[in-house]
This record gives C-alpha cells, structure tokens and sequence, in this order.
C-alpha cells in the first residue's frame, strides 16, 4: 500500500487543501504524490512549500503514467478535453489498471466513463477545504465492484487522515453532500462575515471582530458535533427570556434566515445536478 502513487490532474486550492491538510498529519512525506498543471514549469512555489516531497509536471500523460491513483481536481468545463488527452495519449492497458476519482461537482460516473472507456474503476469523492487543518468532511460514490479494490482502499486511509467519513452514497446524496460540505464552508463564511461587520458598526476592531465572530462558531461546531445536541437546544439554552440573544434571532427570523441558507443549498444541489446534465450532453 505505501507504494502506491497519487496524481492529481489540477494542483488548485482544493487539491493544495488536501496537501496542507497531510503535512500536518506528517504523511505527505511518506506519500508518493504527482501533481500536473500548466503552471508546473514556471511556478515552484508548491514544490518549496511541501519540501520537494511531491512530483510536478505539465503533462497529464506524464502523470498517468506515473500513477496508481488519478484524481480528476480540474474545472468543469476543462474535464472533457483532459479526458480525451489522456485516452489519445495513455496506453490503454495502462488505462483500465488506474483508479479514476473525480472531485467535480455533478459530473456522473457514467458521464466519465463514456469519455475514458476503461470499465468501473471511477469513483466519485466529495471534500472540503476544512481538510486543511485536518477538520474536513468526505464522502464515496463507487461502483459496488470497488468496495475491495486496494487502490480505493487505501485512497480512503488517505482521506482519513483529515477528514469525517460521511459514507458510502449515491450519487445524487454526492451532490447534496457537494452543497453542504463542498460549498458549506463559503456560506458559512458569509455569516461569520455578516456578524464581524454588526461587531465593527457597534465599534469593535476589525481584527477583533473578525476573530471572535470565526472563533464563536469554532465553539458552537465543536459543542453539537462533541455533544450531538440539536442545534434548536444549544440555541433555546443561549435565550433568556426577554434577554439580548432572543431579540437579534427576531431579526434573523424577520429577514428569513433559515430559508435563505435553504434556498443557497438547493440551488447548490440544483447546479450540480444542472452540471452533471451539460456534462452528460457533451457525451453526445
Ligand atoms: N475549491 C473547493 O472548495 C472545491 C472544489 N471542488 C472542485 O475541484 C475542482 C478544482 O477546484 P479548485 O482547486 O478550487 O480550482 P483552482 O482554479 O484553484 O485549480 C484548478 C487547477 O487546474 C489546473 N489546470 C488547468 N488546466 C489544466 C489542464 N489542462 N490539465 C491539468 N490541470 C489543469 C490549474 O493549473 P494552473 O494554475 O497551472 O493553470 C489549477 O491548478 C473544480 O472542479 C471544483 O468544482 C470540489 C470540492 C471543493
Ligand atoms: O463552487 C464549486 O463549484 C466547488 C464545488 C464545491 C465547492 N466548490
């Protein structure tokens, strides 16, 4: 297992996430890890930052035919084209040996495996950037005749090093999961963003605000996922009546809070599925 080889086709900040993430769990250096982008030639910063510990290249063939392990961490509207350069340019023994995993939201594994042609060794995984600090969220949709492949055996010891295992799920649960833990950390964002500003018009410091506002939800995730306490409970024992907390959540209420983060997860879900559709359409 320790000799089995990663790339990544895409070294973005999803895919630099996930590195971070490993270092910090002192495993990328027993790791043996392949990155290709275009920038690869120029661009060194990533090879310094992880000591050298990684392989880099601009060509995706290149990686192919180094890797036991492809991971797909490219745009959308980019997969088509790096699908059809693979297969015009890798053996297809080779091919049918690699375990495919793809990070883009909504693309289906049928959809990839029109374009690569090489049976059901593709997975689909879903992750967040939470990797980073050994703090994310993952989950699995694989063809049923993978469940003992070795490759994705150990392709899951990897993820957990820094990541909950949600489970193994349909595809369509893989796109609600891609709202939730792909997008969620941005949205959460938002609301730290909302509430350090509230905290800079009421005149706190800007660094202040910011820290406090990301810290206090910091301590709130740790209680309901340390506790599974309900959320409605943690926040019924912050509310004293008549108190300061329960007339800012009038004012959430009144601005439609809970439904606006409901409109932002289906429309997440929505666009991934509308993505897997374009995607399935290109097949044709
Ligand atoms: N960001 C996130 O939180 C998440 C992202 N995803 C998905 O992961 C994918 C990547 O996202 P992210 O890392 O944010 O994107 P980035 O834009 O940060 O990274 C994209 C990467 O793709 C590389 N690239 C561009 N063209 C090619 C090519 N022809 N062959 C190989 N590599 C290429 C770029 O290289 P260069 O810089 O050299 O041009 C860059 O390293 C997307 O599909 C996204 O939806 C999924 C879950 C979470
Ligand atoms: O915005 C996106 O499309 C990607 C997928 C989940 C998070 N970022």
């Amino acid at each position: 297992m320790e000799n089995i080889r990663i790339g990544f086709i895409g070294g973005g900040r999803i895919i630099q996430a996930l590195l971070d993430g490993l270092n910090e769990a002192d495993y990328l250096d027993k790791m043996h890890i392949w990155i290709s982008c275009p920038s690869a030639e120029d661009d060194k910063s990533l090879l310094k930052r992880f000591n050298n510990t990684i392989h880099m290249t601009t060509s995706n063939t290149v990686l192919c035919n180094n890797c036991d392990i492809v991971l797909f961490a490219v745009k959308a509207k980019l997969i088509k084209s790096v699908c059809q350069e693979i297969i015009k340019t890798v053996d297809n023994e080779r091919l049918k040996n690699i375990l495919f995993i793809s990070i883009i939201p909504g693309l289906t594994i049928s959809t990839l495996n029109q374009w690569l042609q090489t049976g059901e060794n593709i997975v689909r995984i879903m992750y967040n950037v939470n990797v980073a600090k050994r703090n994310g969220s993952y989950a699995i949709s694989s063809p049923k005749t993978n469940d003992n492949n070795p490759l994705q055996i150990y392709l899951k010891s990897v993820f957990d090093k820094v990541a909950y295992f949600a489970g193994n799920v349909t595809e369509t649960e893989l796109d609600i999961m891609c709202a939730l833990i792909g997008s969620g950390p941005a949205f959460f964002c938002t609301a730290v963003e909302g509430l350090a500003d509230g905290a800079v018009k009421a005149g706190l410091s800007r660094q202040l605000a910011n820290t406090l506002a990301a810290r206090t939800m910091l301590g709130c995730a740790d209680i309901l996922v340390s506790s599974s306490k309900h959320p409605a409970e943690l926040k019924n024992d912050i509310s004293t009546p008549a108190g300061t907390t329960i007339y800012g959540l009038h004012e959430l209420e009144n601005k439609g809070v809970r439904g606006a983060y409901m409109d932002a997860l289906m429309s997440a879900f929505n666009r991934a599925q509308t993505m897997a559709d374009q995607l399935a359409k290109e097949t044709k």
